[in-house]
């Protein structure tokens, strides 16, 4: 519990607004969240929660007599001393930043004679920041602070990233106002990094670039193992008991997805460019990701011949485990190509609808996409996929191969049970689980 509590005004009623909202309202605050999606809003009230992350649900039925949910802008703002903006930020078609959500919440602002800290939380390119204080002083809302509180929690793990993090970045344009945002985490024991505000907006952009070069590294490393006959498990598990390398963010596979990385490294790649840099090192990375989503596909291949009229098991299509959100996840492309290729895509997912996946058939447990298929492939590590009883599945499948795209099944039971199996960067025969 914070020392002061606060009245906080949070815009945006998506993975992030909530759990900040959720959270805020559990260190003490009073928060109320806004969001222009009427049902949205109306799900919350009637304690629904819209979004699939573990701990949220929890966190809002016992916060609920400080937390109010409401579509109107007027109401939102109230009394608040905080306004938080956590509104989505996508690509647009070149891959810059989408702010046009941003903007309208600058521009919805009513006049606030008290003061006030404007709080961006959504991501964005650096020198932001600089435009909407500008876009503040020209509404006559220069008395509002402005300040820059990225955040780096991660979906399925939110609540815990949120309560719990590695450090709280805090840029500001003003002292006063980083101070505030500051004493707003009070009850939470992190490191607070504070700056200027176009430093804390490329504080963001560079962790998210740190851990997808990682992804990309071990990506790239797995391909050669593969090619040498070396296992990307060990050779991860080797490099990262190196101090000065550390361990996370080195599980090879599919490459990554989400709303966030994809996003994101386009965004300061482009950020780079229209500013005259040519981020090579970006650009590879990228690249590398593309290439890996479609190497299983090249797997199948190798396996199948040609894939028309053969049945493919996708198991999970949430772009990583714990959470239902499909957005730029390795399924979809997967699923693109079989199906453009002719085969037959039986998906199952414990918590992901799969509504983006169009062609393909949804079934509801792992066994019935496997029933009479020529292939399985692992597209997310769900933890239910280690209980699956192989052994009866090897008489079910019309041929008995696992492509496993995250490297999460011990080979060699497969193998004895009659399975061809191949995982990602693993030499035929390498042994263990990650
Ligand atoms: N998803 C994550 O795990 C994560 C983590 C760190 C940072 N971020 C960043 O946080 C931001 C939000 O991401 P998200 O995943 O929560 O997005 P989201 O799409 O899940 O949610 C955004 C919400 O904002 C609402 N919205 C749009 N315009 C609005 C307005 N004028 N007023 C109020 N609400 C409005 C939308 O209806 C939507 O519900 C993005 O910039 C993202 O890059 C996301
Ligand atoms: O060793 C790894 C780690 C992750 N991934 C993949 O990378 C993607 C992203 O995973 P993760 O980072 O766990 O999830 P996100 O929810 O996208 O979180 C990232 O993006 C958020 C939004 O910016 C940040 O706040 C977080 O700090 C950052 O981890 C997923 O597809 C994973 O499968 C790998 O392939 N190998």
């Amino acid at each position: 519990m914070s020392a002061s509590p606060h009245r906080v005004a949070v815009f945006g009623a998506g993975y992030v607004g909530l759990v900040t909202g959720a959270c805020l309202a559990e260190l003490g605050h009073d928060v109320v969240v806004r969001d222009v999606l009427r049902e949205r809003i109306d799900a919350l009230r009637h304690g629904e929660v819209p979004i699939y992350e573990p701990g949220l649900g929890e966190l809002l039925a016992r916060n609920a007599e400080r937390l109010r949910f409401t579509t109107d802008v007027g109401e939102a703002i109230g009394d608040a001393d905080f306004v938080y903006i956590a509104v989505g930020t996508p690509p647009t078609y070149s891959g810059d930043a989408d702010l046009s959500a941003v903007w309208t919440v600058v521009d919805e602002l009513p006049r606030i004679e008290r003061r006030c800290v404007v709080v961006m939380k959504s991501t964005v390119p650096v020198g932001t920041g600089t435009r909407v204080r500008h876009r503040l002083d020209e509404r006559g809302l220069g008395h509002v602070g402005y300040a820059s509180n990225p955040e780096f929690t991660a979906e399925g793990t939110a609540v815990r990233d949120f309560m719990h993090p590695d450090r709280i970045v805090v840029g500001a344009f003003r002292d006063e106002d980083g101070d505030l945002v500051q004493e707003l985490h009070a009850g939470i024991d992190a490191p607070v990094v504070r700056c200027d505000v176009a430093s804390a907006e490329m504080i963001k952009l560079a962790a998210n670039a740190a851990l997808m070069t990682r992804i990309s590294f071990i990506n790239e490393i797995a391909n050669v193992c593969e090619a040498t006959g070396a296992d990307v498990v060990r050779v991860a598990e080797g490099i990262g008991l190196d101090r000065r390398i550390g361990s996370a963010f080195l599980r090879a596979g599919i490459g990554f997805g989400g709303s966030c990385f994809p996003k994101d490294s386009l965004a300061l790649k482009q950020l780079a460019a229209n500013s005259g840099y040519h981020f090579q090192l970006l650009n590879a990375v990228i690249e590398v990701n593309e290439l890996q989503k479609r190497r299983v596909i090249g797997k199948l291949h190798s396996h199948l011949g040609p894939l028309r009229g053969k049945t493919v098991a996708l198991l999970g299509l949430a772009f990583k485990p714990h959470t239902d959100d499909m957005r730029e996840a390795p399924s979809i492309v997967l699923a693109g190509r079989l199906l453009a290729e002719g085969a037959d895509v039986r998906a199952w997912d414990p918590v992901a609808d799969g509504g983006d996946l169009h062609g393909a058939v949804i079934v509801a447990t792992p066994e019935e996409a496997l029933d009479g298929a020529d292939a399985a492939v692992i597209v997310t590590e769900w933890p239910q996929l280690a209980d699956i009883d192989w052994a009866a599945v090897a008489s079910t499948m019309r041929n008995p191969l696992v492509i496993d795209g995250r490297n999460m099944l011990d080979p060699e039971p497969l193998r004895s049970l009659g399975f061809v199996y191949e995982g990602i960067g693993r030499a035929a025969g390498a042994g263990g689980g990650v």
